[in-house]
C-alpha cells in the first residue's frame, strides 16, 4: 500500500479560505480542496488554478483544486470551514450568528455525510457558538470538532508585546483564554519573553493598554478594512491548527474545545490551553486561576452562552 498524501478541504473560498488554501500548499501540508457554492464554481477554480500556477514558482507539490461539489472533499482528513459572512464596521461578531448558524449547519451535513472521519475545524464567526453548532449538526466526537480563535487572538497579543519591548516575535510567549468576543482573557500572569515574565518589563498600565488591543484586536482590522474582517492572520492559526494535527506534533495550543466540567463550565464550547495532536483536541488544561481572572473567564463564558442559546434555539 503506498503512502496517500493528506487531504484538506477548506468550505468558504472568500478571504479566510482562499488565504488558508494558498498556505497549505506553500508548506505541503496535503493536497488542498477549496469549495464554495455552486454559485461560485467558476471563480472558485479560477482562484484554485491560480495557485497551483503558482506551484512550480514556489516549488511545492501539493494539488489545489476548486469546486461546489462535495464529492470532491470526499474522505478529507481534514475540514475547515470558512462558509459564511463577515462583519463589517459597526457590527459585532454576534450579529452573523443566525445567517452563519444556517450555513454552518448546512455545510456541516456534508461534512458528516462525506467526510465522517475528519477532524473539523471551525473559523465562521460567532465561532464559539458555531463550534457549538458544528458539533451540534456533525455529531463527531468531541476532540474531532475544533473551533479557531486561541491561536489568532494570542498572535496579536505577541505582537503588541514584541512591538512594545522591541524583541523578536519568536521570544514572546503568552496566550488568550475564553471567547473569541471582547472580553476574551489575555493572560497576564503566564507571559513572557524568553523566560522573563513582562510584568517585570512593561509597566501596568501599558500591559493594559496591550490587553485592551487584544480584546478589540479583529475590530481594528474590520475598521480599517472597511469591507470585511481580518485574513492573513487568521488563514496562518488556521494553518498552524492543521499542521499540529497532520503532523502529530501535540502543540500546546489556545483552542475552543468542548467543555463538560472542565473550569467549572457544562455543554459550553469556550477557548482553553489544549495538547492539538493527530486525535485532533488530546488534552484540555486546566489551568489555577486567581480570583480576578477566574471572574473574567466567567464573564467571556456568560457572553459565550448567550449566544449558543440563539444557535439552541
Ligand atoms: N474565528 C476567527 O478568528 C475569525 C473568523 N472569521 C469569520 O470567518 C468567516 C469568513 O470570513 P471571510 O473569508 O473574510 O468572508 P468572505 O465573505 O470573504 O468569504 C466567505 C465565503 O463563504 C462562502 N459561503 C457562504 N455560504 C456558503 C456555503 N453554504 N457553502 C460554502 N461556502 C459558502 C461565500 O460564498 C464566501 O465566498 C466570517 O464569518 C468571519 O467573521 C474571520 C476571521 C477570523
Ligand atoms: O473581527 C472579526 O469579525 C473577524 C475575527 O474574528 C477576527 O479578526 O478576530
Amino acid at each position: 500500500m503506498g503512502i496517500r498524501r493528506k487531504k484538506i478541504t477548506v468550505v468558504g473560498a472568500g478571504f479566510t479560505g482562499a488565504t488558508t488554501a494558498l498556505m497549505l500548499a506553500q508548506k505541503e501540508l496535503g493536497d488542498v480542496v477549496l469549495l464554495d457554492i455552486p454559485q461560485l464554481e467558476n471563480p472558485t477554480k479560477g482562484k484554485a488554478l491560480d495557485m497551483l500556477e503558482a506551484s512550480p514558482v514556489q516549488g511545492f507539490d501539493s494539488n489545489i483544486v476548486g469546486t461546489s461539489n462535495y464529492e470532491d472533499a470526499a474522505d478529507s482528513d481534514i475540514v475547515i470551514i470558512t462558509a459564511g459572512i463577515a462583519r463589517k464596521p459597526g457590527m459585532s461578531r454576534d450579529d452573523l450568528v443566525n445567517t452563519n448558524a444556517g450555513i454552518v449547519r448546512s455545510v456541516c451535513e456534508n461534512v458528516k455525510k462525506y467526510c465522517p472521519n475528519s477532524i473539523v475545524i471551525i473559523l465562521s464567526n460567532p465561532v464559539d457558538a458555531m463550534t457549538y453548532a458544528a458539533y451540534q449538526t456533525l455529531g463527531f466526537p468531541k476532540n474531532r470538532v475544533i473551533g479557531q480563535s486561541g491561536v489568532l487572538d494570542t498572535a496579536r497579543y505577541c505582537t503588541f508585546i514584541a512591538q512594545e519591548l522591541g524583541v523578536s516575535v519568536e521570544d514572546v510567549r503568552g496566550f488568550v483564554l475564553g471567547g473569541h468576543g471582547d472580553d476574551m482573557v489575555p493572560l497576564v500572569r503566564y507571559s513572557n519573553v524568553g523566560g522573563i515574565p513582562i510584568d517585570t518589563l512593561i509597566p501596568q498600565n501599558r500591559i493594559e493598554e496591550i490587553v485592551q488591543r487584544t480584546r478589540v484586536g479583529g475590530g481594528e482590522i474590520v475598521n480599517l478594512l472597511g469591507n470585511g474582517s481580518a485574513y492573513y492572520a487568521p488563514a496562518a492559526s488556521l494553518v498552524q491548527m492543521t499542521e499540529a494535527i497532520i503532523k502529530d506534533k501535540k502543540r500546546i495550543i489556545p483552542v475552543i474545545a468542548y467543555l463538560e466540567g472542565e473550569y467549572g463550565y457544562q455543554d459550553l464550547f469556550l477557548g482553553v490551553p489544549t495538547i492539538l495532536g493527530g486525535n485532533g483536541i488530546e488534552k484540555v488544561f486546566e489551568l489555577e486561576l486567581t480570583s480576578e481572572e477566574k471572574a473574567a473567564l466567567d464573564k467571556s463564558a456568560d457572553s459565550v452562552r448567550n449566544v449558543i442559546k440563539v444557535v439552541q434555539g
